[in-house]
């Protein structure tokens, strides 16, 4: 099939690739020449594993090109998806901006049958307003029976495992009210669903609704558990021990239970305060969702209140070590990572950070450029030396079994801040090293 993806994010670009791997001639469009400059050059612009060799060999294959040029695209593909960015507005409601844009765009060149796909996170209510888009576009080139289908179909990917997940879907949700779409959207997924029971068609309401219930369940799940690591560390109970137990419940589950430093990331954070935003203007306050957020906003801040109870709400002349900048392992993506907060914060109340990130350091680097006494380092043994404590943000494989020697003998006191649970405080104990983990 021939398919056009709009926008060459993380989800465009897997989306672009990943069915140019499956044999369809896909063009990838982006308003950033620069993206598209890096593409044509053989590279990708973010780092996602298992990314660069798809796209590489999909463009060798003559199925995958990228390309500014509005009108080609447009004009190659039949199923058109919009992947662009929907940030959050200064209210916290999704600006719609890029997704109203695109929209524009094919109504102003399209010359036969489209099915445009929302796959961008959208708030319910938003195929109409895409569809109005292109009907108003289409109504000034005197086109206005031009047949068409505005589709939504969610995207549920994770950074850092973005391939795996788009090529081996847990489900697809198609919202669709048109029946040649829903037949091509069938067809294009068909590789995909193993089993048929994993295409879920439904309407598209239902269908832009599932997407932030779905965020908005998971991130639910993480303050929950942040909260319970509260309460564990104040009555001596380990939370690490009570995941293991309440997950083993298959009602529970043992996904996305971790508690750690918050999330972050350029999805839950936006997507709950989306939802929260879009219950307001029905006259709903969503009160879980409200103290999810708080929770959330409690817990990026949790590994410097612990380093204050440590070492003083005064932090000058002191300085500290931090492993792991990116808002999850895997990925250089720094949007609302709970890093940023610590830094700052650490910054703030005087002191110095030594940082280093395996593949973030560069996003760092630019988010943190004013910020003083802040330095990165090229190594992560490096970032120890001298300082009163190492505090561990995000799980990189590589600090998961380090040298706690060399942690030992370069700090000036053995001191570690665990912001992901990934040291056992029985082992920290026998080597000497005073751990400080989140809910035990
Ligand atoms: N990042 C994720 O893991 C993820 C997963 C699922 C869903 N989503 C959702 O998907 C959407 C995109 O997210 P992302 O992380 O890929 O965004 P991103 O910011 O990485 O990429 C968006 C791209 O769209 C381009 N763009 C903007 N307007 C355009 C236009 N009119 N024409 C062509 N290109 C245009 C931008 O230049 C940018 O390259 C968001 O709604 C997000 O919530 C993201
Ligand atoms: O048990 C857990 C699991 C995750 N996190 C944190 O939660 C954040 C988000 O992690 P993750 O969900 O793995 O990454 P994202 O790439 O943001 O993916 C989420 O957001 C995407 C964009 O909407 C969706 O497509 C995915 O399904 C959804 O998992 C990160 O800061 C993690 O550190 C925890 O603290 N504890």
């Amino acid at each position: 099939m021939k398919v056009t993806a709009i926008g060459t994010g993380y989800v465009g670009l897997v989306t672009g690739a990943c069915l140019a791997e499956m044999g369809n001639h896909v063009v990838c469009l982006d308003v950033n020449p620069e993206k598209i400059r890096i593409l044509n050059d053989g590279e990708i612009p973010i780092h996602e594993p298992g990314l660069l060799e798809v796209v590489r060999r999909n463009v060798a294959a003559g199925r995958l090109q990228f390309t500014t040029d509005v009108d080609l695209a447009v004009n190659h593909g039949t199923i058109l998806f919009i992947g662009v960015g929907t940030p959050p507005d200064e209210d916290g409601s999704a600006d719609l901006q890029y997704v109203l844009a695109a929209a524009r765009s094919i109504g102003q060149r399209m010359t036969d049958y489209k099915v445009i796909v929302d796959k961008s996170t959208v708030p319910v209510g938003t195929a109409d307003k895409v569809r109005a888009a292109i009907a108003d576009e289409l109504g000034k080139r005197g086109l206005s029976d031009m047949a068409y289908a505005v589709v939504s179909n969610p995207e549920f990917l994770k950074e850092g495992a973005a391939v795996e997940d788009f090529m081996k879907p847990d489900r697809i949700i198609v919202g669709s009210e048109d029946e040649q779409a829903t037949l091509l959207m069938r067809a294009l997924y068909a590789p995909f669903t193993r089993n048929h029971d994993r295409l879920i068609v439904m309407d598209l309401r239902s269908a832009e609704f599932t997407k932030y219930a779905a965020n908005a369940m998971l991130a639910t799940r993480i303050s929950f558990m942040n909260e319970m690591a509260l309460l564990a560390e104040k009555v001596g109970a380990d939370i690490e021990w009570v995941r293991r137990g309440i997950g083993s419940d298959p009602r529970i589950g043992y996904s996305f239970l971790y508690a750690g430093a918050g999330y972050g990331g350029s999805c839950f954070p936006k997507d709950v305060k989306a939802l929260i935003h879009a219950a307001q203007g029905e006259g709903i306050l969503l009160r879980v969702l409200t103290a999810v957020e708080e929770a959330n906003e409690r817990q990026k801040i949790l590994l410097v209140d612990k380093v204050v109870a440590r070492f003083g709400a005064d932090l000058k002349g002191h300085h500290f070590a931090i492993w792991g900048l990116a808002f999850k392992p895997n990925t250089d993506d720094m949007r609302e990572a709970p890093a940023l907060v610590i830094v700052k914060e650490l910054l703030a109340r005087g002191a110095t950070v030594a940082a280093y990130d395996p593949v973030a350091m560069p996003e760092a680097k630019r988010l943190l450029a004013d910020a003083k006494g802040l330095q990165f380092t090229e190594r992560a043994e490096q970032a120890l030396e001298g300082a009163d404590a190492l505090l561990l943000v995000t799980e990189w494989k590589e600090f998961k079994s380090p040298d706690f020697d060399q942690i030992k003998s370069s700090l000036k006191q053995p001191v570690v801040f665990d912001g992901r649970n990934q040291y056992e405080p029985t082992l920290m104990k026998a080597l000497g090293i005073e751990h400080h983990g989140i809910g035990r």
